[in-house]
């Protein structure tokens, strides 16, 4: 099975609203992704492919968790907040040179294994080579699509849907040997307002409630160490 990609046209940014019909269709083929898979693409979002300006990528992050609410009324409180300044939302750029990859040590690669750690990752990419472990523990490509955003569930968000969406490993593999070609992508994570508390969607307690500013800062110190 590969990466399910799904048409956003009804509520790209081209678009002023969608139908509450369109917003629950939507819904149900981004929840099925989410569910099994934890990666989708989105075709047809109105981001400019030649150009993605992050206030785009924004509007766009919104819109995907604005049509999650007609399956999870949760996240409406967060939507809203999203855009306030106190939060950790980033911008990434990714520059990776090209390599020989002839001389490569065995087992190496671009970007190691690691899931994220917010809600959401909108991910634009230039070559192939990343790869997204399925839920079976193999590994499958997910390949540039033209225009297409990769969108991913992120370890905050499968907490806060108690499991139901999934957050799961991926890399990036060296080009094959005799490629020279670089490699450039943006990852655009998006984090909840840092005083936005996330409390499991279904109401289980799965998790204890957490604000999404200090489960940040957790993360960070789990990985980088503690200042
Ligand atoms: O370079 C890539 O496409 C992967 C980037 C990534 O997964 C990350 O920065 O979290
Ligand atoms: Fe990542």
């Amino acid at each position: 099975m590969s990466i399910p990609v799904v048409d956003f046209s009804a509520y790209g940014l081209n678009e002023k609203a969608a139908t509450d019909e369109q917003l629950r269709a939507l819904s149900k083929e981004l929840k099925k992704a989410l569910t099994e898979v934890g990666f989708v693409f989105l075709k047809n979002t109105g981001i400019a492919e030649e150009e993605v300006r992050p206030a785009d990528a924004i509007k766009a992050a919104r819109r995907f968790l604005k049509v999650l609410q007609a399956e999870y009324a949760c996240f409406i409180f967060w939507v809203c907040g999203v855009t306030a300044d106190e939060n950790g939302t980033t911008l990434r750029s990714l520059y990776y040179p090209p390599v020989n990859s002839e001389k490569a040590k065995e087992g190496q690669l671009r970007c190691g294994e690691h899931s994220d750690y917010g809600t959401i990752t909108l991910l634009f990419q230039n070559s192939d080579g990343l790869q997204v472990r399925r839920r079976s523990g193999e590994f499958i490509c997910a390949p540039t699509i033209p225009g297409a955003v990769l969108i991913n569930v992120a370890d905050l968000m499968q907490r806060w849907t108690s499991d139901q969406f999934v957050s799961v490993l991926h890399r990036v593999l060296l080009p094959p040997v005799g490629d020279c070609s670089t490699r450039q992508s943006l990852a655009f994570f998006v984090q909840p307002d840092d005083e936005a508390l996330i409390t499991c969607c279904d109401g289980s307690n799965k998790y204890p409630p957490v604000s999404a500013g200090a489960y940040l800062i957790e993360r960070f110190n789990d990985s980088y160490g503690r200042n």
